[in-house]
């Protein structure tokens, strides 16, 4: 490929990066070349230094030592804000809008751009929206919108920073593959206009599907350097971890009766459609997948289903060391007269909740140790520091419990914020599903998001064995591939209700895909919801 002066200007190379923080060593003489018009993908285990590498790029962490230039001069840039000045601009793992302000006025006020008004902030936002062939709210609070939604608007934000290199980390975490397929086909014209974008991806398939160039780093190590054709997601893994294990075969399970039941369930929320007459059974000793396009109602499902939001009609019930039964917008448990059973209640009966945004479940600011101990007991506001006490639960080895699930490094003085993101994710699994006492049901949205293959191949394997166990295990995800790998059959909603119900010998993706666009089971056309009036 001959790059022009012009894409020569802008190519960004790091030689022999390190960043340590205090005894930890993030990176080791990392080097890596950024070129104009192509997708660089950077991948590596939870903890290699990937994100860390992305901040250096971006402004946002200084580097220990090392150089790096833009366009073949010395780039050293202070602070993120300088970075975006030069045109690298990152968008984080953890989202960085304002809820309460829509894109056009994150734009405007995070983007510092007091001098352009409201106007034409919004039509250079609609604009790059067009371009990126998505359809994303501009003028509703960020807050309001799905988790892909606000990932696409941050990122439709950075586009339209003017970004010529673009670091995005791990974009498609929480995106379904419609998004995904999306998202890519805007990366590659973006590419075709000279834009470089950095992808840091766990999905290694991706990589075959988007990426150019590839950097794989290992313990802050970089291993490979070089072109991504041709290389397949085996090859990749191999660079990354070496061996994976074999999966260990599923053992028989005996289905018990039901544990987790929801009955003509309505409900609403301004962040996710309706529940519109929703029944689903949950037995002891099975792991259900739910499957659906954002928007669909798997959220608003999951909250009801963990006490967040109360149903308007119908009934939940969890079947535990005592009932739990939640009806209407009232909630009453037979143990405890006075009702108000609230996602507290539920937990103590024996639920236990993996959310889609860890930031609902971890505290940053308390130790690892603390964050054992601790639960939020409020869905959409942020776990803080006025958490609640688990209470009876055993952490009196979170040393053990950390190293059970692979928390690195499994320090219980820490503070999660000093985590990456996968090992925070692990954390809040050890949580959840590492307890003494097995739960009788688990809620878990997106359990193996941001974890690399051996991560998450071992938290599949704690799920099914959790299972084995007696809990009747709810795991839902936009990512097919995380439902279709751990359960035993699969629930698809659309617009509210539950259209499919399959053993997983039944799930195809053939199956399940025209279930999730809404379509019946065979070929006959749908009929038309409403009708245009006849002219
Ligand atoms: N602010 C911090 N303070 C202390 N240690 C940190 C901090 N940020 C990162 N680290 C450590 O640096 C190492 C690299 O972390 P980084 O977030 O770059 O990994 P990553 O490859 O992005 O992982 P993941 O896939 O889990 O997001 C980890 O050991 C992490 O614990």
């Amino acid at each position: 490929m001959t790059i022009s002066p012009q894409e020569a200007g802008r190519v960004v190379e790091a030689r022999s990066v390190s960043k340590s923080y205090g005894p930890v060593r993030a990176l080791h003489e990392v080097s890596i070349t950024v070129r104009p018009g192509a997708v660089h993908a950077l991948v590596g285990e939870n903890g290699a230094g990937k994100s860390t590498l992305a901040k250096v790029l971006a402004g946002i962490e200084p580097p220990s030592s090392g150089a790096i230039s833009l366009g073949g001069v010395p780039y050293v840039p202070r602070d993120r804000a300088e970075a975006k000045r030069r045109g690298v601009n990152m968008v984080p793992q953890q989202l960085s809008l304002v809820g309460e302000l829509s894109l056009v006025e994150n734009y405007l006020v995070v983007g510092s751009r007091p001098f352009v008004n409201r106007r034409s902030a919004r039509s250079l936002l609609a604009a790059t929206l067009d371009r990126a062939r998505v359809e994303v709210d501009l003028d509703a609070p960020t807050a309001s919108l799905t988790h892909s939604h606000r990932q696409l608007g941050e990122i439709v934000v950075a586009l339209a920073e003017g970004a010529h290199t673009l670091i995005l980390d791990e974009p498609t975490a929480s995106l379904g593959p419609l998004e995904v397929g999306g998202l890519f086909e805007h990366l590659r014209s973006l590419c075709e206009l000279g834009t470089a974008i950095v992808l840091i991806t766990h999905r290694l398939d991706e990589v075959r599907q988007v990426a150019d160039d590839l950097t794989v780093l290992s313990h802050g190590l970089e291993v490979h350097h070089g072109s991504a054709t041709g290389l397949r997601p085996t090859e990749i893994a191999r660079l990354m971890v070496g061996e994976l294990p074999e999966l260990a075969p599923r053992a028989a399970r005996t289905r018990g009766a039901v544990t987790l039941r929801a009955e003509a369930v309505v409900a609403q929320s301004t962040r996710d459609a309706r529940l519109d007459g929703v029944d689903l059974a949950v037995h002891a000793g099975e792991v259900v997948g739910l499957a659906g396009v954002a928007g669909s109602g798997q959220n608003l499902l999951l909250d009801v289903l963990a006490g967040f939001v109360p149903p308007r009609s119908g009934t939940v019930t969890l079947e535990g060391s005592r009932t739990v039964t939640i009806t209407g917008s009232r909630a009453s448990t037979a143990a405890a007269e006075r009702g108000g059973a609230t996602a507290s209640t539920l937990r103590a009966a024996g639920l236990a909740w993996i959310p889609e945004d860890r930031r609902d479940a971890v505290v940053p600011t308390m130790s690892l140790r603390e964050n054992l101990a601790v639960y939020s007991s409020s869905r959409g506001r942020r776990a803080d520091a006025r958490s609640r006490p688990q209470g009876s639960d055993d952490v009196s080895a979170p040393a053990d419990r950390l190293a059970a699930f692979d928390v690195r490094p499994p320090r219980p003085e820490l503070l999660a914020a000093g985590l990456s993101g996968g090992n925070q994710q692990k954390l809040l699994a050890a949580r959840e599903l590492g307890a003494a006492k097995t739960p009788n049901a688990v809620l878990a949205y997106g359990p193996t998001q941001g974890l690399d293959l051996r991560a998450a191949q071992a938290i599949r394997e704690r799920l099914v064995d959790l299972a084995a166990d007696g809990a009747a295990v709810l795991v839902a995800s936009h990512d097919l591939e995380e439902v279709l790998g751990v359960a035993d059959r699969v629930v698809v909603m659309f617009g509210g209700r539950i259209v499919a119900d399959l053993p997983i010998a039944e799930a195809t993706t053939e199956r399940l895909g025209r279930a999730m666009a809404g379509l019946p089971a065979d070929d006959t056309p749908r009929p038309a919801i409403s009708e245009e009036p006849a002219p």
